[in-house]
């Protein structure tokens, strides 16, 4: 018996951070929206947990317990006293350390497929418990759509998003370790008063009303200055696709995948055509948002 769950790549349309907390860990408004790049976990029984993955980038995914995904079947094993012996099979084609919260995603799919593979009637609220102890951003990957996270990004609120964003994402020929860039916002705040995080009028407002001027007009990302500073060249990157048309360029959460809003598809294969041929980026995928969170697509 096996389950597949479908679970969606993210964009922060804004990402407003506080100073470090004494756990080191930093209070957010994470604004994120789910675009509909996937990856697919498939959960199958077997006589020990074991991890496999296919993609692009499939080289950089650790196979062992390390492995999101592979945390979230032992951790949601250890709360209904059984053993976790599933082997996990991860197609993965969000981008890997990007800024996409790939691995968060894997997490929440895994956690899915497992629930469903093992009928253990967890609440969506208890589920919800186990993606926060597995990182701040896995709660989201279950839930999908758009959503306001606060706390350390974990504590979500659901926004109304109404219309369809498209977007282009350039992905960087190497990724950028998060708590390295949460590391390098510090420093380069050092000194000053960082004020608290609090969401944007104009962001909600441009996402309920899908009106992508008004989003492009409201993004911000108080990474980007710290993921420019480890990874320089983005700035290449986001200028080549400013140039091509796009209505905003901003680096996707802590990078190094850098996001352009286009005002229609036409306009999105247009940027992503010129950014392609640009020589500032490994490659380019397209993509729109909101797209729905972790989804049983077969199973049992
Ligand atoms: C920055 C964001 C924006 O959505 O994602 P990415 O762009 O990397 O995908 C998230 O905050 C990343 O979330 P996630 O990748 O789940 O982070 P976690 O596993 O919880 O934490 C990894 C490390 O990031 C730092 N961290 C994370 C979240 C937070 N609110 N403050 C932090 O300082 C800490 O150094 C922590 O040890
Ligand atoms: N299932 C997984 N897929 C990808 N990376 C994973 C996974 N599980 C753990 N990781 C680790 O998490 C790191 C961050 O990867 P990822 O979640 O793709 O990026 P980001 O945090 O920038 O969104 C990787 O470098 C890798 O070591």
């Amino acid at each position: 018996m096996s389950v597949t769950v479908r679970v969606p790549a993210k964009v922060n349309v804004q990402l407003a951070v506080g100073a470090a907390r004494p756990d080191g860990y930093h209070d957010l408004a994470n604004v994120f929206l789910a675009v509909g790049l996937y990856d697919e976990v498939t959960v199958t029984e077997s006589d020990e947990l074991r991890v496999t993955c296919e993609g692009p980038d499939a080289d950089q995914v650790p196979l062992d317990r390390t492995n999101l995904a592979a945390r979230a079947a032992e951790a949601l094993a250890a709360r209904y006293g059984r053993t976790p012996d599933v082997h996990i099979h991860i197609a993965k084609d969000i981008p890997v350390a990007g800024g996409m919260a790939g691995g968060s995603a894997d997490g929440a799919g895994a956690l899915l497929a497992c629930d469903a593979l093992w009928g253990t009637g967890a609440s969506r609220a208890e589920l919800l418990e186990i993606c926060a102890e597995l990182g701040s951003d896995v709660p989201f990957s279950l839930i999908g759509g758009a959503a306001l996270g606060t706390g350390r990004g974990e504590q979500l609120t659901v926004l109304d998003v109404g219309g369809t964003f498209h977007w282009v994402f350039a992905l960087a020929d190497r990724g950028l370790s998060t708590p390295a860039v949460f590391r390098e916002f510090d420093r380069l705040v050092e000194g000053t008063d960082v004020p608290e995080p609090v969401a944007s009028r104009d962001v909600l407002q441009a996402l309920a009303k899908g009106d992508p001027d008004a989003l492009a007009a409201a993004v911000s990302n108080d990474l980007q200055p710290a993921a420019l500073s480890l990874f320089p060249t983005l700035a290449d990157t986001l200028t080549a696709g400013r140039a091509a048309g796009a209505l905003t360029a901003l680096v996707s959460g802590s990078g190094p995948t850098t996001a352009f809003l286009a005002r229609d598809p036409e306009s999105a294969a247009k940027v992503a055509e010129t950014l392609r041929t640009s020589g500032t980026c490994r490659t380019v995928r397209t993509a729109s948002g909101p797209a729905p969170g972790a989804t049983v697509t077969t199973g049992r």
